[in-house]
């Protein structure tokens, strides 16, 4: 049988066709200011928009969905770097984009130091073949009509790697090696459950000989009690072909078995980066702490009172400006622009976002007042922005007394108009975030530190003011 290896003469692609070599722990990837666009293809005219506050009221131009935002990293050779975030926040576009399944919109992706977003054409074929990726559904990404065999075969072929008995030799010791027996080199992918059928995915992606794969949930599909032996073959098969392993996965528990770095990605931006055990027990931005307070705990006592993520996250099309974390963020930095004695600052920001989340009900201003600051406003101008606020919310205020657009003529149960007050949480939202929220250094600036870190010497990056 074919022994397979990154040093095999028969195992050609890969960094032995082109005879370069990165050291192990040094850039494999280096990704620098990417980002990915997507054109907005929607409604009946595609690219106008209306607007009636501007004249005239008809825009041309395109929203575009900024799936991946300026992110800049490294992978090094022989790691595996865990790309983590909820759903939608950009990971398997940066994936794609990097092998270039994708254009990207802008930015360099230098593999081995050249740039794959320039290459074209054959030159980009061929490098296809050291950068492998595998998908979340092992099902999908397996063409029923063929046999496991000619699937393993199927990316040899197409880069002319091996005559058949050669590439029949290499599929069936790639399937011992990623844990299946090489008998079922002529069976078909409906025979097998969704562990082996991704192992026959490992298999097909390891046939080229690859330096790199990307990994978008490839176990996310699997039973829990699968996820953990799939995983193992896949640091192992790491270690015996020497790769290095973007691996993309909304689980913190699957990003923690089998990364040495973790990047957390935050509506197309990465917002925290670090080695494992540095992230996991030192993380610095709320978003990431936000995620780990999150994690289920398998405990039957546990309330569900963790830190669960507040709001929805915005829109791709139209993101915050500075810190894309800033409009669900609980740690807002004060506006500069006035002063904040004490507690002040925090109780005005718990304020503002009760008030944006409508969390409590409207109720008399001494209550508003009592319940958010223990009955005694900020000082200066801060206070009497908040007072105002209080107007547009408050059940007790007299018409006239009030802002203007607040008192409203209403109709009581004896059909009498007459003045009264109403609730206009939009006003106040707008009133507080205008005056606070938009003039903090996180609406500003964009955030992006450098830390020392607390657990081994890698460097900890971390998009948050709180560290400026
Ligand atoms: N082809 C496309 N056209 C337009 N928008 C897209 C396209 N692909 C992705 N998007 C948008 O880009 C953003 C990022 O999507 P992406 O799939 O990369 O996120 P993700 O973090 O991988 O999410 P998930 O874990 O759900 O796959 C989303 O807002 C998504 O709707």
């Amino acid at each position: 049988m074919t022994t397979v290896s990154k040093s095999s003469p028969d195992g050609q692609l890969g960094s032995e066709m082109t005879g370069e070599t990165v050291p192990y722990g040094e850039a494999l990837i280096e990704v620098e200011g990417l980002k990915k666009y997507f054109s907005q293809s929607g409604g009946l005219l595609p690219g106008i928009s209306l607007d009636t506050n501007q004249f005239p009221p008809i825009s041309v131009g395109e929203e575009r969905v900024q799936a991946v935002d300026d992110v800049s990293f490294d992978i090094r050779r022989g790691e595996t770097l865990g790309l983590v975030g909820e759903s939608g926040c950009g990971k398997s576009t940066l994936g794609r984009t990097i092998l270039r399944l994708l254009e990207p919109t802008a930015g360099t992706i230098s593999f081995k130091g050249e740039d794959l977003a320039t290459l074209s054409g054959e030159d980009l074929r061929t490098k296809r073949s050291e950068i492998q990726m595998i998908f979340q559904d092992p099902q999908a990404s397996l063409d029923p009509r063929l046999t496991v065999g000619q699937i393993i075969e199927e990316p040899m072929r197409a880069h002319g790697m091996l005559d058949d008995e050669g590439r029949e030799a290499r599929a069936k010791d790639l399937l011992e090696k990623a844990g299946l027996d090489p008998h079922h080199y002529n069976r078909y992918p409906h025979a097998f459950s969704g562990g082996q059928r991704q192992r026959v995915n490992l298999a097909r992606a390891l046939s080229v000989n690859p330096d790199f794969i990307v990994c978008d949930e490839p176990v996310s599909a699997l039973d829990v009690s699968i996820q953990a032996q799939v995983l193992n073959t896949m640091e192992r098969l790491q270690d015996e072909f020497g790769l290095t392993y973007l691996f993309i996965a909304h689980d913190l528990s699957v990003i923690r078995h089998i990364s040495d770095r973790v990047a957390v990605m935050y509506l197309g931006n990465i917002v925290e980066l670090a080695e494992k055990e540095e992230l996991f027990e030192n993380p610095q931005h709320p978003y990431t702490k936000a995620l780990l307070d999150s994690i289920p705990v398998p405990d039957p006592r546990e309330t569900g009172a963790r830190g669960v993520l507040e709001g929805e996250v915005p829109s791709p099309v139209d993101p915050p400006s500075g810190c894309r974390f800033r409009t669900r963020c609980p740690r807002l930095i004060a506006p500069e622009a006035y002063d904040w004695d004490g507690e002040e600052w925090k109780r005005t920001r718990s304020f503002m976002r009760a008030v944006k989340r409508r969390t409590f009900e409207p109720m008399p201003a001494a209550e508003i007042r009592a319940e958010f600051f223990g009955g005694a406003l900020p000082q200066g101008e801060p206070g009497r922005i908040v007072e105002e606020a209080i107007e547009f919310i408050a059940t007790d205020h007299e018409a006239g007394t009030q802002t203007s657009g607040q008192a409203k003529a209403v109709t009581d149960e004896a059909g009498t108009e007459r003045d009264g007050p109403t609730v206009d949480w939009e006003q106040a939202t707008d009133r507080l975030l205008e005056a606070f929220a938009e003039r903090s250094i996180c609406a500003r600036e964009r955030p992006a530190y450098e830390i020392e870190s607390a657990h081994g010497t890698g460097t900890h990056f971390t998009a948050c003011h709180l560290h400026r």
